[in-house]
């Protein structure tokens, strides 16, 4: 495959300066796209187009910016079995899940025109003399960084509202998914939106990095491992005027207690644990069980139905649960992470397996309940750790134990477990008798500790995408009633 012309800067096409890098196909190590990195005086080019679009995007009126917004969503309608399709080939999911990630991200375009107003409208309330009003003003020139697991819908939730509040953009997306990043920007291309207002900047770590350090952006939206996020936040240490939000990892519990429909818990756990291979920052993975007889069936269902999951590949007729995870490395991290956990007192239940060579792993489940020094790392693919329990609280507070504090759930019949550990559950998300995957755009999407900074995404992204003005206002320039003491204007 030859390079071609994949940083989309000021409105044009052009090719890469840098290294060549490729993307393959994880099921089947096919290449699907190839071109060179943009270099850091590229990424420069990008904020400088960026800076000069953003001041005829950001005063047009809102009504305006929509409509562009709205043709994009068109198109993406028009586009989303082809998208579906690039997802699916560069990350190895089966297209029943890509197509829901195309949908997703035609949804998105509704929910933030309504978080928009709802989360930064225009407030008036009057005042002894005149009015307060309170507006919102996009920030400016922001940085947009994607994850590979869903390539299309998570860079989708910054750009849109970053765009419908007046912002222009420059999008890094992930390495390993440069291809959907490019069907993407094409579709935007070709809904009008004036030349620099999005701009694309492909590459691996260096593009990010050269994008992150450059001084002309007004803030970067970040969704991804929490380890670049750490490395971001401290790049910003220092610069409290940039708006930096962080979207990051989780290492995220699942409880069960009393429940009486065992075939709908071990449902909602494989839910919870083994979509999209495992690798989504909510996926559970730590399920806690209690002892005796409820928590054995369970466990025993749970391993039937695990060892049952189909896997194989994106487009088969018969389609399977799970495809292959991103990349042959990845899925030999898992093996290794299940190695560690075995060294450490783990007693593997269902062994994940490897196919060497391509991302394909089989899901695990590994009893953990001895191990000691149970490492606080997100496991990032399809390797549930179940714990047992015999109290309730103990089980909570060994949920807790975490630095992340994504998602967390309780599959369980009783109200009063539920409110408890909705109190006690430090997490972002919680959830009650539904899988701890699958969060509404239509709510606020991020959590506390290692997994975020307190810049929620999702329905709240509008937040951080616009600063609130205040302003105290009068018509006229009008002399008090009354003057303050001491003051005579005559
Ligand atoms: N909380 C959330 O909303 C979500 C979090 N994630 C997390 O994302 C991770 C998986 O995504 P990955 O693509 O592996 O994340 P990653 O952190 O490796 O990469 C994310 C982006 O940052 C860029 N990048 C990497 N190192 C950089 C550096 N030093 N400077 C600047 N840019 C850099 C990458 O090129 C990519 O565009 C998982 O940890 C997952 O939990 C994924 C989805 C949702
Ligand atoms: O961002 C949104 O609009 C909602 C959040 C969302 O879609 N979350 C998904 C995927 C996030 C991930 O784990 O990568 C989910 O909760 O399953």
């Amino acid at each position: 495959m030859t390079t071609h012309a994949a940083q989309f800067i000021n409105g044009e096409w052009r090719l890469g300066e840098g290294a060549v890098f490729a993307s393959v196909n994880p099921a089947n190590n096919e290449e699907i796209w190839r071109a060179n990195a943009a270099t850091a005086e590229q990424v420069d080019s990008a904020v400088k187009a960026a800076r000069e679009a953003f001041y005829s995007w950001g005063e047009l009126a809102f009504e305006e910016r929509l409509t562009v917004v709205k043709r994009f969503a068109e198109l993406l309608k028009e586009n989303s079995e082809a998208l579906a399709v690039a997802i699916a080939q560069e990350t190895g999911k089966p297209l029943w899940e890509t197509r829901t990630e195309a949908g997703a991200m035609v949804g998105k375009i509704a929910i933030s025109e309504k978080a928009y107003h709802e989360r930064t409208g225009v407030v008036e309330n009057p005042m002894p003399v005149g009015r307060a009003v309170i507006r919102h003003k996009a920030h400016g020139v922001v940085a947009v960084f994607g994850p590979y697991n869903f390539p299309g819908h998570l860079p989708n939730g910054h750009i849109v509202p970053a765009l419908l509040a007046g912002n222009t953009v420059i999008f890094k997306p992930s390495e390993l998914t440069p291809y959907v990043a490019e069907l993407t920007l094409k579709l935007w291309e070709q809904a009008g939106l004036p030349k620099g207002v999005i701009n694309l900047v492909q590459g691996e770590v260096e593009t990010g990095k050269a994008l992150a350090s450059h001084k002309g952006i007004d803030g970067l939206f970040f969704t991804g491992s929490s380890r670049t996020g750490h490395l971001l936040h401290e790049q910003y240490a220092g610069q409290p005027g940039k708006i930096l939000a962080l979207e990051m990892g989780g290492n995220n519990p699942l409880i069960v207690k009393d429940v009486a429909d065992t075939k709908a818990a071990v449902h909602d756990i494989i839910q919870s644990a083994f979509i999209s291979s495992g690798q989504r920052c909510t996926c559970a993975r730590k399920l806690f069980l209690p002892e005796g007889e409820q928590g054995d069936v369970i466990l025993a269902q749970l391993l039937k139905a695990t060892k049952a999951i189909k896997i194989g590949n994106y487009d088969a007729e018969d389609q399977p649960f799970m495809g292959s995870m991103i990349s042959n490395n990845a899925a030999a991290g898992m093996v290794a992470a299940q190695q560690q956990l075995v060294e450490l007192g783990g007693e593997i239940l269902l062994e994940l397996t490897h196919t060497e060579g391509t991302g394909f792993v089989t899901p695990g489940i590994i009893e953990c309940t001895k191990v000691t020094d149970f490492p606080d790392d997100e496991h990032f693919g399809p390797l549930l750790k179940v714990f047992r329990y015999s109290d309730f609280d103990a089980a909570i507070e060994k949920a807790n134990d975490t630095s992340f504090g994504l998602s967390a759930g309780l599959l369980g019949d009783n109200q009063a477990d539920y409110e408890h550990f909705l109190r006690r559950s430090r997490a972002g998300i919680v959830n009650w008798n539904r899988p701890i995957t699958g969060a509404s755009s239509a709510a606020p999407f991020g959590g506390i500790g290692a997994s975020g900074n307190h810049r929620a995404s999702a329905y709240y992204a509008a937040d951080y995408c616009a600063y609130p003005v205040a302003s105290v206002e009068l018509d006229k320039v009008t002399l008090p009633g009354t003057l303050s003491p001491g003051l005579t204007i005559e």
